[in-house]
């Protein structure tokens, strides 16, 4: 089995059809709204898709909550959801995004596919949320960046998952100049580069 093959071997026919319905919505808004960098408009499937459902299995047993931040066209937000709905999990999604037109993207998405999705179309520095049992990021900020995001958004005992490019080892050393937090690195099913950061008990060092 590849990896790629993997990342989809414990998910049901109805989502692959969600979520093929949402690569074709998020195609068609990509025609007019700047979703994803057009070089990986051909990949959308292994690219973006199947990079972030990667995600879905290491959301720990027993969360209830899931905090997406710059969630973009909706990943990893979007996917996780879709691969929820047909899951026994019943999380709840919060996706964060400043930008109002992907926002309005990410609200007809799930308005679409009857996600179990809040869309805040705000900035994450300026949202007041209840903490996450998850917290999620995909291409946005520098680590330690994600570390403050994640100190506020964060429940004590939660869990940050956040995928990062070949950048993570000079991302991880600097944000240990700063925090203090624990940490597995798992590697990517779509990217020998890449890795998926798993964090936990994120404190601001001295
Ligand atoms: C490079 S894109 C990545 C989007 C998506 N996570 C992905 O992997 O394709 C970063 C996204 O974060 C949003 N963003 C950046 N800073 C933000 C902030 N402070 N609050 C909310 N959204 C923000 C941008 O509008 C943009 O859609």
């Amino acid at each position: 089995m590849t990896p790629e093959s993997e990342i989809f071997s414990n998910v049901s026919r109805e989502t692959i059809h969600d979520l093929e319905r949402y690569q074709e919505l998020l195609l068609a808004w990509t025609k007019t709204i700047n979703l994803i960098a057009p070089s990986t408009a051909d990949d959308v499937w292994t690219r973006h898709i199947a990079d972030s459902a990667q995600l879905y299995k290491l959301i720990p047993n027993g969360s209830q909550s899931v905090t997406d931040i710059g969630s973009g066209a909706g990943l990893p937000g979007i996917v996780l959801a879709i691969i929820d709905k047909f899951r026994d999990q019943k999380l709840q999604f919060t996706l964060i995004e400043s930008d109002q037109r992907k926002a309005a993207f990410l609200r007809t998405v799930s308005r679409k596919l009857k996600l179990s999705i809040t869309v805040l179309p705000a900035r994450i520095e300026a949202v007041d949320l209840q903490r996450a049992d998850v917290l999620t990021a995909r291409a946005l900020a520098p680590l330690q960046t994600l570390l403050l995001f994640g100190n506020s958004l964060l429940h004590s005992e939660g869990t940050a998952l956040f995928l990062k490019g070949r950048t993570y080892q000079n991302e991880l050393a600097l944000a240990q100049q700063t925090w203090n937090f624990q940490y597995k690195l798992h590697h990517s099913g779509t990217d020998p580069d890449s890795r998926i950061l798993e964090i936990r008990d994120i404190k601001r060092g001295q």
